[in-house]
């Protein structure tokens, strides 16, 4: 086997992926009660911010009704705007701050866990009561200490960490497509009106 190849199958051995199946379930239960999720990253996490709302606006492999999700990086007006006039650092947070509401998800993907931009992000969902979860690198990282929950993940180079992290948003849209199934069958007593 390729050498990064074996390097992504031991970072994939070593990342707490139960963890990731539990946000999508909790994501579903919050987007069908009207909640909106926010991904954002840069770069190829940007990419894999993108792919994970994109996996949930559309489908990923079940049938299911449409899910609130925004890629912040996506909107680029607001992003040069915002950067041009309030600095790059404030490209994520401002645009939380138009548009989350507490109880609403935010999603920070960084192989550094350091980016500015995705650090400010995860601050301002502290101060707007939106619930922040962070996939990065090897631990310590600064987001990991402000995110209410991260997965790390123990790999030293930033493309293992990237392929594992795009791994973990399957992952995350699997529970979100069980958990939606899961709350579409109807209970006996519902089932026994019909
Ligand atoms: O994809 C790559 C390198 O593999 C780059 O584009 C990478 O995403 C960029 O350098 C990012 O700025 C890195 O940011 P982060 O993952 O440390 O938050």
């Amino acid at each position: 086997m390729h050498e990064h190849l074996r390097k992504l199958c031991a970072a994939l051995e070593l990342t707490e992926t139960s963890r990731v199946e539990e946000w999508g379930r909790r994501a579903a239960r919050a987007l069908l009660d009207g909640r909106r999720l926010f991904a954002c990253g840069n770069g190829g996490s940007a990419a894999e911010a993108q792919h994970l709302t994109a996996e949930l606006t559309g489908r990923f492999e079940d049938e299911r009704e449409p899910l609130s999700a925004i890629a912040l990086h996506a909107e680029t007006s607001s992003l040069t705007a915002v950067a041009n006039d309030y600095g790059y650092r404030q490209v994520y947070a401002r645009q939380l701050r138009a548009h989350a509401r507490p109880g609403d998800l935010l999603v920070c993907l960084s192989t550094s866990g350091t980016s500015g931009n995705v650090v400010a992000a995860a601050k301002a969902a502290h101060e707007l009561g939106v619930t922040c979860w962070s996939l990065t690198g090897p631990e310590p990282s600064v987001l990991e200490s402000i995110s209410d929950e991260t997965v790390a993940v123990p790999a030293d180079s930033t493309s293992t960490v990237q392929e594992v992290h795009l791994a973990l948003v399957h992952v995350f849209c699997a529970a979100v497509d069980r958990e939606v199934a899961a709350r579409a069958v109807p209970s006996p007593r519902e089932g026994a009106r019909s």
